[in-house]
């Protein structure tokens, strides 16, 4: 006899639908079922006596012989789905690898072996270490929210450690998250070299057999522990007691497209349904880990102090209003000189890749820009081509000025590239490590840098983003942060929770072992408040202050928001939808809803696109819910819908 399936498939609509089985299948099954005029695989969710549409198709072959999501995955996806506003199909796909969404078979093709030695260290933990250990294993047997806030080098991966080798023992598995690619490979040799369990990374660099291996691997219970970036956060763990999130403050753990979802938000989430312990760890809590700690839903335990002995590094300011010296001041270049022959390493800190973000022309002030975005071209020296960082557009750059036709073109500003380039005039002899997205393309190229720096040798590391957090090098003795002006200026309300974050995660890489290490920030702005705080690594005060400026203009954490975005290359479609989705917004009606715009975004034209934002704001945030769940209802009532792209962003961060 036939039975009716409900089946998930990975197609941007709110809905799922129905299907007749001939064969035996269970919930969390992949099929495979006619749709439209193709053929795709998609999740069985349900199985039922009749459905609400007669003629229904067949499924044309179910694809496993055991559920490939069990119910507590599913469950979890559910409510993910249902939390971000986003098509369980969707949903269901970001969570599985990409082998699974083409129908290949489920089986592990090479099972990773155990680690035959491990290594123990040769410290023990400190009091603080131990205080912290001892709390989180206090609940391993039920839902606990752990902030565990240690100062930069404080120890918390030993924390990780210990409480994840009290759960192995236990016979459970943990799934620890860390926020960039670049901080696998060492946590993982961290783990691995300390746990007898078969340690396993999920993150996009693996090749797709590797990735379907992790899977199956967390799936059957065979890894210990499961290690990955933010999309790790659905791997199926049948014996989960466990969830690490490193650096939780950290903004990749939200995905920026497609399926908006921010992982961090989602552990505490997956750790309330599983019932088990997490803990979010981190020197620079986000506001929203803070507020959740005010509000008693988070246990906050300090780390105070740096552990083996290793002090926090002195910060000191330089003025350069007043420089003539270039990226450089001459101050920087000679303790760069004082440390390196002293055998140390120096890491200078700039955030922009390339060699220079401005092209232009020195008589009429014409800029390259970018013919498909609104934003300048950055100039490439080693290819010798502007390149738009937004849609990666790139062009030979001009002899002439287009504008005054003048031969005056010139490049301004600093790039790492150009860094890299003015480095090596001073220090002729000095290994230079630049690491940005340019330099790691190439799979490993990470890796070998980072092996180059732990050598020890002495050098000079540039570290853009990739380098800011997390990393441990024993012999890096300065700091220098070059150029974060820009944060200053920023138009978003999170940009000095950012700034604060990143300059005490940067300086936090300093003098992390023996000897005491020194931060110097360039900075134009060298009376802003923040640095009251950052140079004395006060950052539970500043944040404090932060909280408090949210609380009096009512912003998150203190509200919820939503952003509808929409993007034409019609820029009055784009805008006119959101004016219709407005309307239909306030006609539903909820006076505790307020709803602004739509207003052009910050960079109003990306690939031909322009792109407006409508944002929703509540404090409370069940009723912000609501709203959105009818007016996804109705939004096939919009005119305009067939003539944009559109997506909500909960929680959006930028
Ligand atoms: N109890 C201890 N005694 C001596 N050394 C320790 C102890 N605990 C950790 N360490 C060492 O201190 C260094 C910093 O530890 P770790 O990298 O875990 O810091 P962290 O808190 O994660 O810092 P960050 O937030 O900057 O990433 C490591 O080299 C680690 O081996
Ligand atoms: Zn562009």
């Amino acid at each position: 006899m036939s039975s009716i399936v409900e089946v998930a498939i990975p197609v941007p609509l709110n809905k799922t639908f129905d299907y007749l089985c001939d064969n035996e299948v269970l919930v969390g099954m992949r099929v495979k079922v006619p749709f439209v005029r193709k053929k795709v695989i998609g999740i069985v969710l349900a199985i039922k006596n009749k459905s609400n549409f007669d003629k229904l198709r067949s499924v044309e072959e179910v694809l496993d012989k055991t559920p490939i999501l069990d119910k507590p995955t599913l469950n979890f996806l559910f409510w993910s789905a249902n939390y971000y506003h986003h098509p369980i199909g969707e949903v269901i796909s970001t969570a599985l690898p990409k082998n699974l969404r083409l129908g290949k078979e489920a089986n592990i093709k090479r099972i990773t072996s155990l680690p035959n030695k491990t290594q123990q260290p040769d410290f023990k933990p400190t009091d603080e270490q131990n205080i912290a250990i001892a709390q989180i294993l206090k609940s391993t047997h039920q839902y606990h929210a752990f902030l565990l806030h240690g100062v930069t080098g404080s120890g918390k991966t030993e924390v990780y450690l210990h409480t994840t080798q009290a759960m192995l023992d236990q016979g459970k598995q943990v799934l620890v998250l860390v926020p960039e690619i670049g901080l696998t490979p060492q946590m993982i040799i961290r783990f691995e070299s300390r746990l007898k369990t078969r340690v396993v990374a999920i993150h996009s660099q693996l090749n797709e057999t590797q990735k379907l291996d992790a899977y199956l691997m967390a799936k059957n219970g065979k890894a210990g522990v499961v290690l990955g970036t933010r999309s790790a956060i659905f791997a199926p763990m049948p014996n989960l007691g466990l969830i690490i999130i490193d650096e939780e403050h950290d903004n990749s753990f939200k995905q920026q497209s497609s399926f908006r979802y921010c992982a961090r938000d989602l552990s505490l989430i997956r750790a309330k349904q599983t019932n088990i312990p997490l803990v979010l760890g981190t020197a620079t809590p986000s506001l929203e880990s803070l507020k959740n700690v005010m509000d008693e839903k988070i246990t906050r335990i300090t780390l105070t102090k740096r552990a083996g002995g290793a002090t926090l590094p002195k910060v000191s300011l330089i003025d350069i209003r007043s420089n003539t010296d270039g990226v450089l001041s001459k101050m920087l270049v000679e303790k760069t000189k004082q440390y390196l022959s002293a055998g140390r390493q120096v890491m200078l800190f700039i955030n922009r890749r390339g060699y220079a973000p401005v092209y232009y022309c020195t008589q009429c002030g014409w800029k390259a820009r970018c013919d498909h975005c609104d934003s300048t071209m950055v100039y490439h020296r080693h290819i010798n081509r502007l390149k738009c960082h937004h849609c990666d557009d790139e062009k030979m750059p001009e002899h002439t000025c287009p504008d005054c036709c003048e031969q005056n073109l010139e490049v301004l500003g600093y790039g790492t590239e150009r860094l890299e380039e003015t480095l090596s005039s001073h220090f002729e002899d000095t290994p230079i490590i630049r690491i940005d997205r340019d330099t790691t393309r190439r799979k490993k190229a990470f890796a070998q840098h980072l092996e180059q720096i732990n050598a020890g040798e002495p050098c000079i590391i540039i570290g853009t983003q990739m380098l800011a957090k997390g990393h441990d090098f024993s012999n890096l003795a300065m700091v220098g942060i070059l150029d974060i002006d820009a944060g200053f200026l920023s138009l978003n309300f999170r940009a000095t929770e950012y700034l604060a974050q990143l300059l005490i995660q940067v300086s936090g890489r300093a003098g992390r072992h023996k000897e005491k290490g020194e931060v110097v920030i360039q900075t134009r702005y060298p009376e802003h408040p923040i640095f009251n705080f950052v140079l004395s690594s006060h950052y539970t005060q500043f944040a404090s202050q932060l909280l408090k400026q949210r609380l009096s203009a009512m912003m998150p954490p203190f509200s919820h928001q939503a952003l509808l975005c929409a993007n034409a290359k019609n820029k009055q479609n784009a805008e006119n939808f959101l004016h219709e989705a407005a309307v239909l917004l306030k006609s539903i009606q909820m006076d505790s809803v307020e709803i602004w715009g739509p207003v052009a975004n910050t960079i109003e034209k990306k690939s031909d696109y322009y792109y407006f934002n409508l944002y929703l704001q509540s404090n409370n945030r069940a009723t912000l819910h609501q709203i959105l769940s009818t007016f996804n209802q109705h939004i096939s009532t919009l005119k305009l819908k067939n003539k944009v792209r559109w997506y909500l962003d909960i929680d959006p961060i930028e």
